[in-house]
């Protein structure tokens, strides 16, 4: 939520965040309930890592997105708690946009400066530099990334996978202590999915990643399965994979 973080009117940055007595490692989903449409949904859901590469998979509608939405305030539980790093998502929700950072699919819906160098200075301003050292953040950001003469070309004549990149960058500068990726290589082709994923990998906050594409969590830590609304399993990305590919044939020969 690149877009939806950098809005934010009281943005604190997360070192400036009041100590929090519970704060801890951990990113927690405590019996939660929620429903929707109407219908119960969640019912006493519960997960907790500290993992540093965490995948999300299902089939569609199984609750993934619903689930990360939890995670960043964007959804509510009706019973139960959700805590990222310690802090509540309901009741220190002020803390949110710059503990979680959000990536959507499709980078149009996040992008709001004209260029490149403006879209990842305004993250730097948010953390309190002045406009003069937020560009001087953006231009070395992407002079790192081998990238420096994108700085003031037009957002609208980047393809989408440099779009896609800009807007990575422009919630990894914002240090996010989680990063949220939900479908964010759906229309990317192999190499840049493989130059984003690196991108990810070399950060060192903690990331969850929803994809279908299941060639992504190879050097992921933990793989959760979801279906229906609850953790159908959870463990590494082998042995989950094995397992939800075996139910996919069953369920496809039945
Ligand atoms: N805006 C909405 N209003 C009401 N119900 C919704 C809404 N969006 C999704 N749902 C319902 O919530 C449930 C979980 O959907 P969710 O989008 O979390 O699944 P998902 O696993 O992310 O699916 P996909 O892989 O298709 O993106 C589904 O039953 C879906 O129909």
């Amino acid at each position: 939520m690149a877009w939806f973080a950098r809005k934010q009117k009281n943005y604190i940055p997360h070192e400036e965040a009041p100590l929090h007595p519970e704060q801890s490692e951990h990113i927690c989903i405590e019996q939660v309930d929620l429903q929707r449409a109407g219908d119960p949904f969640f019912q006493q859901i519960s997960l907790r890592w500290n993992e540093k590469r965490v995948g999300l998979i299902g089939n569609n509608g199984s609750g993934k997105s619903t689930l990360v939405r939890l995670l960043n305030g964007l959804m509510m539980p009706e019973q139960g708690r959700v805590s990222v790093f310690g802090y509540d998502t309901v009741k220190q929700a002020a803390l949110m946009p710059a503990l979680v950072g959000f990536i959507f699919q499709n980078p149009d819906h996040q992008m709001i400066f004209p260029t490149v160098a403006e879209e990842l200075a305004f993250g730097c301003e948010q953390l309190g530099q002045t406009t003069q050292e937020a560009r001087a953040s953006a231009l070395a950001l992407l002079r790192e990334q081998g990238i420096e003469s994108w700085a003031d070309r037009p957002v609208t004549q980047l393809s989408e996978g440099q779009k896609q990149r800009v807007c990575i960058l422009a919630v990894l500068i914002m240090k996010p202590r989680l990063l949220i990726l939900d479908e964010p290589f759906s229309s990317l082709d192999l190499p840049t999915r493989r130059l984003l994923l690196q991108l990810i990998h070399n950060s060192d906050t903690h990331v969850l990643l929803i994809s279908h594409d299941l060639s992504v969590y190879d050097e992921f830590d933990r793989l959760i399965w979801m279906e229906k609304g609850q953790i159908r399993a959870d463990g590494t990305p082998d042995e989950v994979i094995s397992r939800y590919i075996d139910a996919v044939n069953s369920s496809v020969n039945d």
